[in-house]
């Protein structure tokens, strides 16, 4: 795992829009992951400056979204559906049909999973996918003790994951229990990963992804397994670690 140390959001915001840039231009019909949460914002602020300045162009580009909460509306705010499309989709010239998203509205959500997985290997393969992670480690909504050998599925969320997302709600009651996620070996198939930490509330989960055990019971610690992941972390997520 390659550490890229910077100094606080604004900094890793910019870098990880940096290197998505060029990794971008380099490829001809790229493929992305995209995550949604705070963390992955302010990258996705650059990337539409970017957009407007000719540096980048989605018009290529297909992209994967990681999850999707299981009965919120698209027009719900707090559906992933709506924050790609305010914070980064409806903003760059990406065509319409080329972005995906997991549907939890669908009365057959398995069926839902089996789809989307079958789009992602359509495409053959992620270029590279944007991770975040929960103060728990799950990565999507992989929660602990999910199998590495997951593909997408159903994920009955965990009342920390709950409680860490109903800041976005009124209250934690309007909180989804069910989400559809990609599953860990759909994210491991991915060729590059960046993972963007940044806060001191997720210093504890960087100590341990940076000084633990690869665990099931810490999805994230799935990542060392991997070849090409570069983390991109501030000094505040990076302070309870050595480094
Ligand atoms: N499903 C998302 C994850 O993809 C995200 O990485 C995590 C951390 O969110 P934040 O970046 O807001 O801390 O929360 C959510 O649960």
């Amino acid at each position: 795992m390659k550490i890229v140390k910077v100094k606080d959001y604004e900094e890793m915001s910019q870098y990880a829009a940096d290197y998505l840039i060029k990794k971008i231009n380099e490829i001809d019909c790229p493929v992305l992951g995209l995550a949604t949460g705070s963390t992955p914002e302010g990258m996705y602020e650059k990337l539409i400056q970017a957009n407007k300045e000719g540096k980048i162009s989605f018009k290529n580009i297909t992209t994967f979204n990681l999850d999707e909460y299981v009965g919120l509306s698209e027009e719900d705010p707090n559906s992933y559906h709506f924050f790609m499309k305010d914070k980064l989709l409806n903003h760059v010239d990406i065509q319409e049909g080329n972005y995906h998203i997991p549907d939890g509205n669908k009365i057959d959500l398995e069926k839902e999973c089996q789809n989307y997985e079958k789009l992602i290997q359509e495409a053959g393969r992620i270029d590279i996918q944007i991770l975040g992670v929960g103060v728990n480690g799950h990565i999507g909504f992989n929660e602990p003790g999910t199998p590495f050998t997951s593909r997408t599925h159903i994920v009955e969320l965990s009342e920390s994951t709950r409680q860490a997302n109903s800041r976005f709600f009124n209250s934690i009651d309007e909180v989804p229990t069910k989400a559809i996620t990609m599953g860990i070996e759909t994210i491991m198939e991915s060729k590059d990963i960046m993972l963007l930490v940044s806060g001191e509330q997720k210093a504890e989960t960087l100590a341990r992804l940076l000084e633990g055990e690869v665990s099931e019971d810490f999805p994230v610690s799935v990542l060392k397994k991997h070849n090409h992941v570069t983390l991109v972390a501030d000094e505040a997520a990076l302070s309870k670690t050595k480094i």
